[in-house]
């Protein structure tokens, strides 16, 4: 979606180690904000993308207009059951259709063999993964470690809009997440941790915490009690941002 920074780019980074060829889209895609969320103030700066793509070896970017991706009379919904359901899916309402609908319409226009997406949003990486099996895309997706910046706050667009103290503040989050998967995988009880990190979450100043959760990595159902692939994952919003941000939980 643009405003690019070095999480961004390391996808472009990893493209070029898999394909002779990398493509990118910037597209603010209208269909997965909701009428209240951010869509109006979201930062662009297409010049400054460019030239930062091309630095990074991207060969083709393209920034369709909306026209031109939901010409007059579009009626298609892309719409992912269950692995959607929950986490973003409950606190953003039709985020995931818009997503999926945006998704699918990129990766048929491109035709790419490999496309990559980052951890940082990880429900929308297995949202992404189970159309691409369902429909039978044919696509292997890849998804990119989340890149932070040296104090361990992920990289988003989005924190563009946190004040100097916010932004100090937000490092709750990673924290927060740091120590649970730590007491979870030193044997405490599961529910308690997750309560006392909601809990250091509003204490450090977050106003709202939308879900603070263990889940199966691959299937995103809620655990409670340590076992499997596991990811601890959070969204909460400190002033007018809300963040999300995860991690695995062992290995
Ligand atoms: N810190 C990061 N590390 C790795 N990949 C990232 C990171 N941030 C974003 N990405 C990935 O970059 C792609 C484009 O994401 P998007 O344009 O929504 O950026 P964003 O920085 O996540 O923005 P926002 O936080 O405002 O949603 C997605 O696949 C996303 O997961
Ligand atoms: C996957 C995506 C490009 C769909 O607009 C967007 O949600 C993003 O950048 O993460
Ligand atoms: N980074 C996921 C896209 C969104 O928040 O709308």
């Amino acid at each position: 979606m643009g405003a690019l920074h070095a999480g961004h780019l390391t996808l472009i980074t990893e493209a070029r180690r898999v394909a002779d060829r990398v493509a990118a889209t910037i597209f603010v895609n209208p269909l997965q904000f909701a009428a209240n969320e951010d869509l109006d103030r979201y930062p662009r700066q297409e010049e400054k993308d460019a030239a930062l793509l091309e630095a990074a070896g991207c060969d083709l970017l393209w920034l369709p207009r909306p026209g031109e991706i939901y010409p007059a009379g579009f009626s298609t919904t892309v719409s992912v059951k269950g692995v959607s359901e929950r986490w973003e899916g409950e606190a953003r309402p039709g985020h995931f259709d818009g997503v999926a609908t945006v998704v699918a319409k990129l990766l048929c226009a491109v035709g790419p063999d490999v496309a990559l997406f980052g951890e940082k949003d990880f429900q929308q990486l297995a949202v992404i993964r189970r159309m691409n099996r369902d429909l039978q895309l044919g696509i292997e997706i890849l998804g990119v470690p989340t890149v932070r910046d040296d104090d361990g706050l992920a990289l988003s667009s989005r924190n563009a809009y946190l004040s100097p103290d916010e932004r100090q503040r937000a490092l709750a989050l990673p924290w927060a997440l740091n120590a649970a998967a730590k007491r979870i995988l030193d044997g405490e009880d599961v529910g308690a941790v997750l309560v006392e990190a909601r809990e250091e979450l509003l204490t450090a100043g977050f106003s709202r915490v939308d879900y603070f959760a263990l889940v199966n990595a691959l299937s995103l159902e809620p655990l409670d009690r340590a076992g499997g692939p596991m990811r601890l994952i959070a969204a909460a919003t400190i002033g007018r941002t809300r963040l999300i941000d995860n991690i695995a939980v062992g290995v």
